[in-house]
């Protein structure tokens, strides 16, 4: 008897490894089918990805919490109601297909898939399809060296989407693939530039994984956890740019991912950078929820939460008013 359960893909991968941007692009040529839904899911309350998401069927946005951890309950609630939705059309009616599940850079895809296989709902009308991940060439091999979620994103993959590779190193995107057959072997490897499927070359025959040592999950760090800074009215944008640039400059390592859409003379803007690399600039239509703009999740470790709005408002040569800038709550 052929399974009839709505299929579902979990797409995962580390802060900024270019998730959004693959499935974009995946959902534009139509990847997934027609009748895909996908489900969004941000550490931060201030989510943009959903701004950039358009070319599903629909989509729900779960912001705030990470789905692998503090938001999982709030994903079994949303898949559920997909399943409702789903199971309540008639045969001739049409009815949706697949599930994409955009993770948060913050999450375990291996918990998620656990957390629906063990949901006595979902068991009945959801199957994993397939679990994606993506790795950023440019900053994978760092990643993998020091953070032990890194790690887990990958070996909880069937498909690794190799993106950034046009910005790649070949001898660092030799040792990264080698890197990666050592700690998932069983899974497919692509890549993809910008989202779009690129051919890889032939792996050189003297490519060497990078010795990984054994990491403790709980390292001393503490965990990564977003920030949201508010954007002071009629903002110096060129003091701010200068302020952003020197803070990258000096904690980059920390500061693993900005992102935010902002208004700007030249219109709505999206910002984002990951660690040290800030991308040019993109400016997005006056549509869609708007009331998000002029906040700016900053993510990451080694640093007071409120220390980055008064940091910026002292560069601006504003008072130190009311905190612009907070832990967000239920963040993993
Ligand atoms: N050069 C280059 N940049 C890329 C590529 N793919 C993504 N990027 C850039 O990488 C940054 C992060 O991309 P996103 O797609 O937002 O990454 P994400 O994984 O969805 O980010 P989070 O949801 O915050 O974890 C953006 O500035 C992208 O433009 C690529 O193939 N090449």
């Amino acid at each position: 008897m052929t399974d009839t359960r709505l299929r579902l893909v979990i797409l995962g991968g580390y802060l900024g490894s270019g998730k959004t941007t693959w499935l974009r692009h995946q959902l534009h040529v139509g990847a997934f089918g027609l009748r895909v839904h996908v489900v969004v899911n941000e550490a931060a309350e201030v989510p943009v990805d959903d701004a950039l998401l358009a070319g599903a069927d629909g989509m729900t946005l779960l912001s705030g919490g990470c789905c692998c951890c503090a938001g999982r309950d709030e994903m079994i609630d949303a898949l559920r109601r997909l399943c409702d939705l789903r199971s309540r059309k008639s045969a001739v009616e049409v009815r949706l297909e697949r599930i994409v599940l955009e993770t948060s850079g913050l999450a375990d895809p291996g918990a998620i898939v656990a957390a629906i296989q063990a949901d006595p709902v979902l068991v009945n009308h959801i199957v994993v399809d397939e679990t994606i991940v993506a790795v950023d060439a440019l900053h994978a091999l760092a990643q993998l060296a020091t953070e032990p979620l890194g790690r887990r994103q990958v070996e909880a993959a069937d498909r690794l989407v190799l993106t950034k590779t046009d910005a790649c190193d070949p001898a660092a995107l030799a040792c990264l693939r080698a890197t990666l057959a050592v700690l998932n072997g069983h899974a497919t490897v692509s890549a993809a530039v910008l989202g779009e499927d690129v051919a890889l070359p032939p792996l050189p025959e003297d490519a060497r994984p990078a010795a990984l040592i054994a990491l403790a999950e709980e390292d001393g760090r503490g965990p990564i956890t977003p920030t949201q800074v508010a954007i002071p009215e009629g903002m110096d944008w060129s003091a701010f740019t200068l302020w952003l640039s020197a803070l990258l400059h000096a904690r980059g390592n920390d500061l693993v991912r900005v992102k935010g859409v902002v208004r700007t003379p030249a219109g709505r803007l999206l910002l984002q950078t990951v660690r040290k690399v800030v991308q040019s600039p993109e400016i997005l239509p006056e549509q869609g929820d708007m009331r998000r703009d002029d906040v700016i999740v900053f993510i990451g470790r080694g640093y007071r939460p409120e220390d980055l709005g008064r940091s910026l408002r002292r560069f601006l040569g504003l008072p130190a008013a009311a905190p612009s800038a907070m832990a967000l709550e239920g963040s993993p």
